[in-house]
């Protein structure tokens, strides 16, 4: 697939403003971005339901808008909203599918891949949202594609059954599928993904392996200010001085076990204990927020707060790996 300066827009709003990236055969890529950042416009051009505005896609080598019939027979698209008839079972749903589809495989063994086959009698009405969501996935994977497009495809399930999605996820990769995604989960991208583009309104404001896109962000160290000492009291750490957040020392250094020999060292020699210490690696997460940080007034975030983009729009989020 490759997909070089497209730009998609709505009327007057460009949406998507000059996007560039290819992804080889077997990859999983993940398009990950702040919200309205273009991610489904842009997978929507892929899929070829749109044009671009601008710009060249190409998926297989063909041109996925005018190509369509081509394309689509080689691929598998999970919406964020799939449109069932709420009447049919779930059994029903997956044969009705199978009937509009070339090389399907046996409703069984889709619905035993989702994890539903207890389900299959149920009215489609009934399931809940992350049950859904499964048949969607179902519905997706019916034609073995060679490509398979993931919008959200994890939103409203349980920690379970993302897993276990996630399983299923990477055995479709493992067995060659190329596999495009986008998440709000950034935990998702930094389990499944070779490589992720990080869109912001319109543009891809870092890109690469999760390694290369979080190269150089460092290590994060927070402590509760030790009773009696302020912010000044406390040392540099590897030449970084601490911020503050919530009552807390932040620092942020190229490696964490050096500078926290470091602070052990400059502790035991004043008696201060360091009650609460909290280390972890930087994350996808702390990318996204410096990008919300860019657009947002100085003081609504610090360093300390833990708040994935999910976490701003969806109650049941889980936060990115520590
Ligand atoms: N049909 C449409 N008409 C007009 N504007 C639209 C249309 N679809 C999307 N937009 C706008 O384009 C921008 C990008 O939307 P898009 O759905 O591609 O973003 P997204 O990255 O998928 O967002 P989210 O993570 O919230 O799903 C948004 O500002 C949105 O309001």
């Amino acid at each position: 697939m490759e997909v070089v300066d497209l730009r998609r827009s709505y009327g007057e709003y460009e949406a998507v403003r000059g996007v560039s990236f290819s992804i080889a055969r077997g990859e999983l890529f993940a398009l990950l971005g702040t919200n309205g950042a273009g991610k489904t416009t842009t997978l929507e051009v892929l899929e070829g339901y749109h044009p671009p505005t601008s710009g060249r896609v190409r998926v297989f080598g063909l041109d996925p808008f005018t190509a369509g019939p081509q394309v689509r027979r080689r691929t598998g698209v999970m919406l964020q909203e799939g449109g069932f008839f709420k009447e049919l079972t779930v059994k029903e749903t997956v044969d009705c599918w199978r009937s509009f589809t070339s090389r399907a495989r046996p409703t069984a063994a889709v619905l035993a891949e989702v994890g539903l086959e207890a389900r299959a009698g149920t009215r489609v009405g009934q399931l809940s949202g992350g049950e859904r969501r499964r048949l969607d996935l179902a519905l997706a994977v019916l034609n073995e594609p060679e490509l398979l497009f993931l919008d959200e495809p994890t939103t409203g399930m349980d920690p379970e059954a993302r897993r276990a999605t996630w399983r299923l996820v990477a055995g479709l990769r493992a067995a060659g599928t190329t596999v495009v995604l986008t998440t709000h989960y950034l935990e998702e991208a930094q389990q499944l993904a070779d490589r992720v583009a990080i869109m912001d309104r319109g543009v891809i404001a870092a890109a690469g392996t999760v390694a290369e896109v979080l190269a150089g962000r460092g290590d994060l160290i927070t402590l509760p200010l030790p009773p009696g000492l302020d912010l000044a009291a406390l040392p540099e750490l590897l030449g970084a001085a601490p911020s503050s957040a919530d009552g807390r020392a932040v620092y942020r250094v190229p490696r964490s076990a050096p500078a926290l020999a470091a602070l052990h060292a400059w502790a035991a020699s004043r008696g201060v204990e360091l009650d609460g210490l909290e280390v972890r690696s930087g994350s996808l997460e702390d990318v996204f927020l410096d990008l919300a940080d860019r657009h947002a007034p100085a003081d609504r975030h610090s360093p300390g707060e833990h708040h994935t983009p999910a976490d701003r729009h969806s109650p049941t989020a889980t936060g990115a790996s520590r």
